[in-house]
Parts: C-alpha cells; structure tokens; sequence
C-alpha cells in the first residue's frame, strides 16, 4: 500500500465554490479520518491577504528583547498580570527552545475580552506599541480574521463530509477564542547542542529536538512554516515523518477537542519539531470555539457534553509553557 501520509489538498475549488467542491470536501474528510495531518494550497491572495504577510508578521522577532519582555507572561515577569496571553521567551532548561507570542480575539474583535471576570483564556492580548511595529497591529488583525474565516470554512467541509449539522460543528466558533501564535526558534547555543543527543543528520547537518512530541488541544491548527523545516508527524509504524515546507500552502492538524467532538472519527496526530543550528519561524493558528460553547459528540450521551474552556484549560497544563499556572489565580 502506498498511501501518502500526509495528503496535500487545493483549496481553490472549495473557496471558490466551484467545480470539484465535492472532491475537495472529500479528501478534507478522508485526510481528517485517517491521516489527521494534511495540507493545503492556498495562497495569502485566495484570503484576501497580502503576499508578504507572514513577513509582516514575522516583524515582531525584530523588537528588542526589553519591548518584548513587557510582554511576557506572568511566569516569565511576575509583574505581568497576563497568564495566558502574550511572549513567552526561550528556556535553557527545556528541551523546547523557542520564543513567541499568543495572542487571542481581541487582536480582530475588542469586544470578546473580558477583563473582569478573572479567566486567563479571555484576557486581553499584551501588544507592542504601534510605534514600536508600524501596521502590525492591523496586519495581525487581518491575518486573525482571514484564519478564522478559513478555519470556518474547513469546519463546514468536515460538517458536510461529516454529516453533522453546522450548527454542530460552525456555530460554536461564532464568538471564537482561537489563538494566532508566531513562534520563532533561535538557533540553540553551540555548547547546549553538545550536551544533546541529536536525533537525525550528520556533521553540519544534524538536527535536534527543539519542539517535543505533542498533540495539538484544539479543534483544527492552520500552520504556516517558513522554508527551513523541521515538522515532522508520529507515523502508525512508530516513526517521524517530516511535512516538507512548500510555499502558498498551510499545514493542518486536527486537535485532540475535535478528536472528541466527533466521537473518535476523526485523528488527532502527534507530531514534534527538530533543528537547533537554524533559526526558523512557525505561525500556528488554533482555530478554537467561544470559551462557553458545549461540545457534545453527535449520538453521545449527555453526561459527555463537556464545556470547551474548562475541557482546554486541564489539556493545556500538559504543556510544559502552562504547567504549574492557575485558571482563576485570583480567587481564594
Ligand atoms: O513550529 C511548528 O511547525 C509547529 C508548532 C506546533 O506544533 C505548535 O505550536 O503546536
Ligand atoms: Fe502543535
């Protein structure tokens, strides 16, 4: 059997609702059902976005490490009052090593945070000033709603290819709390490196784990990565397969809240990063519903209902970013 692992799928017909819909819809469903990776070709223009925004984007890794850590977590500043939003800065101790940001809705829709009511996963997001990164904001802003509008689109591929109502499977992103996060992974110390074991390649070529094996929490993850690599997906024979960067594509994964959400029928895959002597940049966007919308798998029994935020919030302490952290810090 040669079965490609990982299917690579146009998106045209399906954004452009036309000839071929059905195929594409079809290989959506299968990719999700049995590979749980795929990716697929659409270009920044297709999503109304320019060329070069991923380049835009990428800007925010050229602030100085001060602007950024104004940003930074509480874990990382205690002065900081945000837990869930904002820059997270390399750790030497972690076999991860990359710095970053999450950022929630309020970069495209101010009105879906709540500041008083004391949950993390609705604070607002920390933001560079718009001196410090002229347009960024808006660029953020454009780039968040153009994956929301495509996460929306693939839901209700998967919906239709699926059989389950929208209203099962779209509606509950209506007010979404989906997380755009730039990652850049800095090239690791040379004498860290030696103190690691390497996991592939030889001599200038060797890589190493710079991003552990994981499954993502959510529903569906749009991931943009630039041309170095280093993806690679937990195959059923044991191995790692690696997703090859190519341009005008995103890869997507399917997350574990999914992997329930539809009884099982769907895969959520693991997958891990590798590298270390080459700085790379990642742009994952987990698509996500609101933080009260309740999940019930179709057929499923009642008592399996589950409310998303508080289903997100106990899977997220598995990361080592967020262990240790509190929901509600603030009550006693
Ligand atoms: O950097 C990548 O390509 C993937 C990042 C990732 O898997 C994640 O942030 O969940
Ligand atoms: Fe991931």
């Amino acid at each position: 059997m040669t079965e490609t692992l990982i299917p690579h799928i146009d998106l045209t017909p399906l954004l452009e609702a036309g000839v071929g819909r059905d195929a594409v819809i079809e290989a959506i469903t299968a990719a999700a059902c049995h590979s749980g990776f795929m990716t697929i070709g659409v270009a920044p223009e297709q999503l109304g976005l320019p060329a070069d925004i991923h380049a835009r984007l990428a800007r925010f890794f050229t602030l100085e490490d001060a602007a950024k850590r104004q940003l930074a977590r509480h874990k990382f500043e205690p002065d900081n009052a945000n837990v869930y939003r904002g820059y997270f800065p390399p750790q030497n101790e972690d076999p991860t090593w990359k710095e970053g940001i999450d950022m929630g809705p309020d970069v495209a829709h101010p009105e879906r945070v709540r500041t008083n009511d004391g949950d993390p996963l609705r604070e607002p997001t920390p933001l560079p000033a718009d001196s410090e990164l002229p347009g960024w904001a808006a660029d953020i802003a454009a780039y968040y709603e153009a994956m929301e509008r495509l996460g929306r689109q693939i839901a209700g591929a998967l919906a239709e290819g699926l059989d389950i109502s929208r209203e099962t499977l779209v509606t509950p992103f209506d007010a979404g709390n989906s997380t755009l996060r730039l990652i850049h992974y800095p090239e690791r110390p040379a004498e860290t490196l030696a103190t690691m074991p390497a996991v592939d390649g030889e001599g200038a070529a060797r890589r190493w784990l710079v991003g552990v094996p994981h499954f993502d929490n959510g529903f569906i993850t749009l991931l943009w990565q630039d041309r170095v690599g280093g993806l690679q997906v937990h195959t059923p024979d044991g191995g790692w397969e690696e997703v090859p960067p190519r341009d005008n594509a995103l890869v997507v994964n399917f997350g574990r809240l999914l992997a329930d959400w539809s009884g099982g029928r769907i895969q959520a895959t693991e997958h891990r990063i590798v590298g270390g002597s080459r700085s790379r940049h990642s742009i994952p966007f987990f698509f996500e519903p609101a933080v009260d919308a309740v999940i019930q798998a179709p057929g499923a029994p009642a008592e399996s209902r589950y409310v998303y935020g508080d289903r997100l919030w106990e899977r997220m302490l598995e990361f080592v970013e967020f262990q240790g952290l509190e929901r509600f810090a603030k009550e006693t």
